[in-house]
């Protein structure tokens, strides 16, 4: 499989715009995934209420990896990070294995793409990461139509200078008003090998139930000619770390639109999950969550049921305020 990004080319490329929030004592909210033994207390997915500064848009930084990166660490920021594992597939709805074959959204996938965007429409976002697969990124764009600040996502092409070149914009004020999405193949579904294409109950059928779950749920077991979870954690937990937590750490506010087994294995790296407790972690489709990055750590913050939903505002003061800020634009 080829990089459709390189790192290298993501190192140059520029961002515009912030807003930082922080958070102080937790409430109540429920998380939308579900993990066996280790399914976190009510107590442990609080909201918050915080106070600290407004929300503010900052000068363009540079990606990490950059020999000249600005990106500096700010101590005491906070930043949003919201997962989205894409709306229903062509192949979800048929029970087809997909794994690295690009099929597109459905529209009942579209519709959960929406819904998950009106959940999110009122915290912030400054840099979108997508896989290089449809369904991703159908799912990002469609959330991001529904974010009240309106700002346009923008596919960053870097895959040639050419093609870097023939992307730019040439005006501050519409960056400013732009989302940079970066896709990368290191956070796509989880190779299938073999198996791709194939219907998942036939398999069953044919290799025995056991067999299909082991391939489809074990940490370590590969299906046929594919990665196991493992091998997809290697590569998307690399790039987390290498490409996306210096984002973070940088007071941006960052959403990742990929899938089911890129994003356990994210889950798994964030919420310290053994190997043992990943193997029951399911993700339903179109299901924002939100992780909140503070000091180095990352704090759960369950999924955002709706909108208007009170406690979703209560995470942080700023958060609370960057949406009295979008609530005074949009009158
Ligand atoms: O087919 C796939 O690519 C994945 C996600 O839909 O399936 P599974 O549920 O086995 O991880």
């Amino acid at each position: 499989m080829a990089a459709s990004t390189s790192q290298h080319a993501l190192s140059s490329i520029k961002f515009w715009s912030t807003s930082n929030f922080s958070l102080e004592k937790p409430t109540c909210h429920v998380h939308s995934v579900s993990v066996g033994r280790r399914c976190p207390s009510a107590r442990s997915l609080g909201l918050v209420c915080a106070s600290n500064s407004q929300s503010s848009v900052v000068e363009p930084v540079q990606l990490p990896g950059s020999p000249k990166s600005s990106i500096t660490p700010k101590k005491s920021s906070e930043s949003a990070l919201i997962l989205i594992r894409h709306g229903e597939s062509l192949w979800n709805e048929k029970n087809l294995f997909t794994g690295c074959v690009n099929v597109p959204l459905t529209p009942k996938g579209v519709e959960e793409a929406i819904e998950a965007g009106k959940r999110i429409c009122n915290i912030p976002v400054d840099v979108i990461y997508t896989s290089s697969l449809i369904r991703a990124q159908m799912t990002a764009m469609l959330a991001m139509m529904q974010h009240r600040r309106k700002k346009v996502p923008i596919i960053v092409h870097n895959e040639s200078e050419q093609a870097h070149k023939w992307s730019q914009i040439y005006s501050e004020e519409t960056k400013k008003q732009s989302i940079p999405v970066i896709t990368a193949w290191q956070l796509n579904e989880r190779m299938y090998g073999e198996l791709q294409g194939l219907n998942k109950q036939e398999t069953a059928d044919r290799f025995g139930k056991e067999q299909v779950h082991e391939w489809r749920r074990s940490y370590d077991i590969p299906p046929p000619n594919g990665e196991s979870l493992e091998m997809c954690a290697e590569r998307a937990v690399a790039y987390f770390k290498d490409q996306i937590i210096p984002q973070l750490a940088a007071g941006k506010h960052v959403m990742i639109a990929a899938h089911g087994n890129s994003l356990r294995s994210i889950i798994m790296h964030l919420d310290k999950l053994t190997s043992q407790e990943v193997i029951s972690l399911e993700l339903s489709t179109g299901i924002p969550m939100l992780y909140i990055f503070k000091e180095g750590k990352f704090i759960r913050r369950g999924s955002p049921a709706g909108p208007s939903e009170a406690g979703v505002y209560a995470y942080t003061k700023n958060l609370a305020q960057y949406r009295q800020k979008l609530d005074g634009m949009i009158q």
